[in-house]
């Protein structure tokens, strides 16, 4: 499957490191960056071949280049920069190559409205940690998508994450807890590594230990509930002894706002979505 990466940031770039670290060949992939620069740069770093659209001398753009060779099209730019993409790419598409969407709140009707009639589309939902093997991505199928085209792309991506097939109207939810997720950890282990150090410990022990831990309890998270061992809850009682150090911990979190706190965050995170979707359909 030849792939065309359209922009190479955090997201299209942690979904590149991924695919490439699951033994997709870097011979099947193109990507566009703006710069010149830029191209060089990711090339040498990634092996693979990068166009830039300030380099491009032919009346083809580099994001038409990149999309005419393509199977498969990952859209990896700001929301609101997606449909003039589409537009710019429409005429060098074949018609059943399969267009995705990383974007948060561009709907499928967008994607659809902006590409040649027919033409197969993915609203998608990364996560970073799909660069490492580990991420989470929600995929929302447009009415032109085969099913055996959205099974291509899951299969892909398996490779580097859990995907999960979903609603488009569970997509704004899932990128308030999958989407925006890791971010919450990462803030997580800053506060946990700054509490360490100021209780004494070497902050780069200190930062160890917050990374260490968070990845050994989503490790053992995830295989309870996959085992039927377990879910979040009961894991958590099993550290907290009766009158013992945890409980205080806990304690503190719960008096501090935690549960409500982050109810807001995943609110607050989906309705920005919503937000975004009625700001880009001009509502
Ligand atoms: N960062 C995340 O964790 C994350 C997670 C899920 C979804 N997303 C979505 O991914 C998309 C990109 O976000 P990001 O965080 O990677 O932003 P980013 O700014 O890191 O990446 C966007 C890249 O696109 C490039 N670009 C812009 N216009 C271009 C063009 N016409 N041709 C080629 N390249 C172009 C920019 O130079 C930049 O490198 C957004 O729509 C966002 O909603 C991001
Ligand atoms: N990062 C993107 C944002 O912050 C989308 C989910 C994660 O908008």
């Amino acid at each position: 499957m030849r792939i065309a990466m359209l922009g190479l940031g955090s997201m299209n770039g942690a979904i590149l490191k991924g695919l490439l670290a699951s033994g997709v060949s870097a011979q099947d992939v193109v990507a566009t960056t703006r710069s010149a620069a830029s191209a060089c740069a990711r090339a040498e770093e990634l092996g693979i071949e990068v166009v830039a659209e300030e380099s491009v001398e032919s009346e083809r753009t580099a994001n038409q280049q990149a999309a005419a060779s393509a199977d498969l099209v990952m859209l990896g730019v700001k929301p609101h920069q997606i449909t003039d993409l589409c537009t710019e790419i429409a005429d060098a598409l074949e018609p059943d190559a399969v267009v995705v969407s990383v974007a948060a709140a561009v709907t499928v009707d967008m994607l659809q409205q902006a590409l040649p009639q027919g033409q197969p589309v993915i609203r998608s939902m990364p996560n970073t940690p799909l660069s490492v093997g580990r991420g989470v991505v929600g995929l929302a199928a447009g009415e032109h998508t085969s099913a055996q085209q959205l099974h291509r792309v899951r299969d892909l991506l398996s490779a580097c994450g859990a995907v999960h097939v979903v609603e488009e109207t569970q997509i704004d939810a899932l990128t308030g807890v999958s989407g925006s997720g890791p971010a919450y950890v990462f803030f997580l282990a800053e506060h946990l590594a700054a509490a360490g150090a100021e209780r004494g410990l070497p902050p780069e022990l200190a930062a160890d230990l917050a990374a260490q831990t968070i990845q050994g309890a989503g490790d053992m998270l995830v295989s309870a509930l996959n085992q039927g061992a377990g879910d979040a809850a009961s894991l958590r009682q099993a550290v907290t002894s009766p009158n013992g150090t945890t409980e205080r911990g806990i304690a503190a979190l719960t008096e501090g706002g935690l549960p409500q706190a982050v109810h807001a965050a995943v609110s607050a995170s989906a309705a920005r979505a919503a937000e975004i979707s009625r700001d880009l359909a001009g509502e």
